[in-house]
């Protein structure tokens, strides 16, 4: 039985394009204190190892319908330190830039985040895919993804500096003695590479973790080598068990070919689980949120500048291989009109007919509007009972797929707390996630050792990733 870890991607206004317009659903952002505050406590109550916080730098109309969360949200950070503080024993954590953050600054902040935690923060890193965020930085463009790794690399290199300022007893505090600061223990910095340049050393104190454990998400093959070398968990999109065991053995034979224990790299899926008290309950859900995602064709006079090609009959079309144009999104997906799809076509239908029960060949046939829906909406949906979400997240583990899951929810609260109250518990009677916190860390939820100090025992600090 595979112990898997388990933490939530958090998205306020849901993770679905839908999610907001969903009935009940949080969907006004000048109220996202007591929603992100709500889904710690039952997070933490369901003992999932972490709270999970992305980050996007730049925001436009376009992503209201593309990734209407993206919109309008709090900072990471902020919101990590926010929760920090009526929680307990829940990791947290946050994400942030290295194009464009500063590392002095990061380092000093997801320190104190640490430190004011007890241990429990992260720090995803991620090096940006959205180019508007060069000019919210003073930059002339986003640099090309070489360039940009070859910064995150530095800049991981020169957090774990940072952190290690302090050695962990180099503040002696002795009140009799007079001596309060031991100055051969606090180490400066004295980086200088291609894109980054700190003297140091950081003040704040080493936090309790040592280092915090470092996420990585991406897609490309320098973000892998950089999930490979440098991170503790790796965040990989994946769109079904067998991709996710590939980039699972992929990244770990990276992590060992550049002389790191490739067990101390995690590597968890994001996934989007739909959860309904049967499995037609589910697939209602599914079906209802697929019914409000807004397609090209619901403007007859042609939808806002924003709105995204790729969610319109015309991109659904060149997949089915069959033109579709023109057709109202209402119309119900025939038997005969599938005779005339591709394989790919096919597929598409019968994706939509796991996820909302309906198909052309039963009493509720989809409509076009759930073709587009399904080929636009990009996540790892798993449509069912709690019973069959945890076999299913069983089935990932106990295949060495994956080490565990990133949990989106499509509509906030009641997707996350119906994944929380019901399938959590339902992997816990199975033994497959624990019940209650062993560790106080969130390195400890992940199984992870705490590091050595890269200024004095070099050896050791090759954990996680340090050269
Ligand atoms: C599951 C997943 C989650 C991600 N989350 C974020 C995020 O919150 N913020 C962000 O700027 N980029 C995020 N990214 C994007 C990557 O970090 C990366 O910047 C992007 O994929 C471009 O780099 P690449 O070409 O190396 O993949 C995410 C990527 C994946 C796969």
């Amino acid at each position: 039985m595979t112990r898997l870890i388990i933490g939530a991607m958090v998205r306020a206004i849901g993770a679905y394009p839908s999610g907001w317009r969903y009935p009940g659903a949080h969907r006004d952002p000048r109220a996202d204190a007591a929603v992100l505050r709500r889904a710690a406590q039952v997070a933490e109550s369901a003992r999932l190892d972490f709270l999970f916080f992305g980050d996007w730098l730049a925001t436009g109309h376009d992503l209201e319908f593309q990734d209407p969360y993206l919109v309008a949200r709090v900072d990471p950070l902020s919101a990590i330190t926010y929760l920090a503080g009526v929680t307990e024993r829940i990791g947290l954590i946050a994400t942030a830039n290295t194009s464009y953050a500063d590392p002095y600054t990061l380092a000093r902040s997801t320190a104190s985040a640490d430190l004011l935690s007890g241990g429990r923060a992260g720090l995803n890193l991620v090096t940006g895919s959205e180019p508007r965020a060069a000019a919210n930085h003073g930059r002339d463009f986003h640099a090309a993804n070489d360039a940009r790794y070859d910064r995150a690399v530095e800049f991981e290199h020169v957090l774990r500096r940072l952190w290690d300022s302090f050695e962990d007893d180099a503040i002696v505090s002795d009140a009799a003695a007079g001596v309060f600061l031991d100055p051969s223990r606090l180490h400066a910095t004295a980086f200088d590479g291609t894109h980054l340049s700190v003297a140091g050393p950081l003040n704040v104190v080493r936090p309790v973790q040592g280092h915090l454990p470092i996420v990585h998400a991406g897609t490309s093959p320098r973000s892998k080598l950089f999930a490979a070398q440098s991170a503790d968990l790796a965040l990989v999109a994946v769109s079904g068990l067998e991709q996710a065991a590939a980039i699972r053995a992929e990244l770990r034979a990276l992590a060992f070919e550049s002389g790191r224990d490739d067990r101390t790299l995690k590597v968890v899926a994001p996934v989007l689980p739909i959860v309904g008290e049967t499995r037609e309950h589910a697939q209602s859900i599914a079906d209802e949120l697929s019914e409000l995602v807004q397609i090209a064709e619901d403007w007859p006079d042609g939808p806002p500048e924003a709105f995204p090609a790729g969610r319109s009959l015309a991109h659904v079309s060149a997949l089915v291989g069959r033109d579709l144009a023109g057709l109202s999104p209402d119309r119900a997906v025939t038997p005969q009109l599938v005779s005339g799809f591709s394989a790919s076509g096919q597929e598409l239908v019968e994706i939509v007919a796991e996820r909302t029960g309906r198909s052309p060949w039963g009493e509720r046939p989809p409509t076009l509007r759930h073709l587009v829906v399904a080929a636009s909406v990009n996540a790892s949906i798993i449509v069912g009972t709690a019973a069959e979400i945890a076999t299913e997240f069983e089935a990932w583990g106990d295949a060495g797929a994956v080490d565990g899951f990133n949990v989106l929810s499509a509509v906030q609260p009641a997707q996350f707390e119906a994944f929380a109250r019901g399938v959590v518990p339902e992997l816990q009677r199975r033994g497959a996630f624990p019940t209650e916190y062993e560790g106080t860390t969130l390195r400890e939820h992940l199984g992870l050792e705490r590091p050595g100090n890269v200024h004095v025992d070099r050896q050791d600090a090759s954990v996680g990733g340090f050269r």
